[in-house]
């Protein structure tokens, strides 16, 4: 199916999809399984978002790998369409851009792109690895840019799809490692 047709399908189903109980039971599945995976365990500096309603709920992971003593960094979306890793260790320091995106506001704030594992945003993903994001492009240029950082997703039920339904562009890159509630997916 045409991406953006796909798309709009799948943003329609995972909100409806987020006002449900089961949403946050696979929330908290989701949470407690990339939190005894391996990878996560090793690195010391995790990439990830700033969570919407319709997205996995973030903010538990992000107070967890706190207490891990991990440095967590959101990222910021640029004009060009290139984005930034910040530091993120205040909630304070939190604002929303103009699209409504969670990031860091604070100026003085650290900037690291080459984290040792960033958890991609998303919404839908397959079997095979593949993933449609919200249509920016900026995980796919920031990916083309640093080959070779660790690549995680963690996937509901609603976002996992045995086969790839949508059309796959050349510019899209895989993700390495889907979470799901039941398995992992490993490229
Ligand atoms: N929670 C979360 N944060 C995230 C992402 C995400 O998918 N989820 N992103 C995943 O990529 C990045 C931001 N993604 C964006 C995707 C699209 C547009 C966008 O369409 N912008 C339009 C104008 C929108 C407006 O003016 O209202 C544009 O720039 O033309 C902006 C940001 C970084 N932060
Ligand atoms: N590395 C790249 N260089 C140039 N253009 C790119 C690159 N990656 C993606 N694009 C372009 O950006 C646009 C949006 O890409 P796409 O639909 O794959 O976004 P997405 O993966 O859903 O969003 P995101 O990565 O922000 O979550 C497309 O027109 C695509 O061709």
């Amino acid at each position: 199916m045409d991406k953006k047709i796909f798309r709009q399908r799948q943003l329609a189903n995972l909100k409806v999809f987020a006002t449900t109980a089961q949403k946050e039971h696979e929330d908290e599945q989701l949470l407690e399984r990339i939190l005894g995976w391996e990878e996560l365990i090793n690195a010391e500096t995790v990439g990830l978002t700033w969570s919407l309603e319709f997205e996995v709920n973030t903010w538990p992971l992000i107070q967890q790998l706190w207490l891990m003593e991990k440095e967590v960094y959101l990222p910021t979306a640029n004009q060009d369409k290139s984005m930034d890793f910040k530091l993120f260790s205040d909630r304070s320091d939190l604002g929303f851009s103009r699209f409504g995106v969670g990031e860091v506001m604070s100026a003085k704030t650290r900037i690291n792109n080459q984290l040792d594992l960033i958890i991609v945003p998303g919404l839908a993903y397959s079997s095979k690895n593949d993933r449609l994001g919200f249509g920016g492009g900026f995980y796919d240029r920031f990916l083309a840019r640093h080959l070779g950082i660790k690549t995680v997703t963690l996937a509901n039920s609603q976002m996992f799809y045995q086969n790839t339904e949508w059309a796959v562009e050349r510019t899209d890159i895989p993700v390495q490692t889907i979470i799901t509630p039941e398995d992992f997916y490993y490229l």
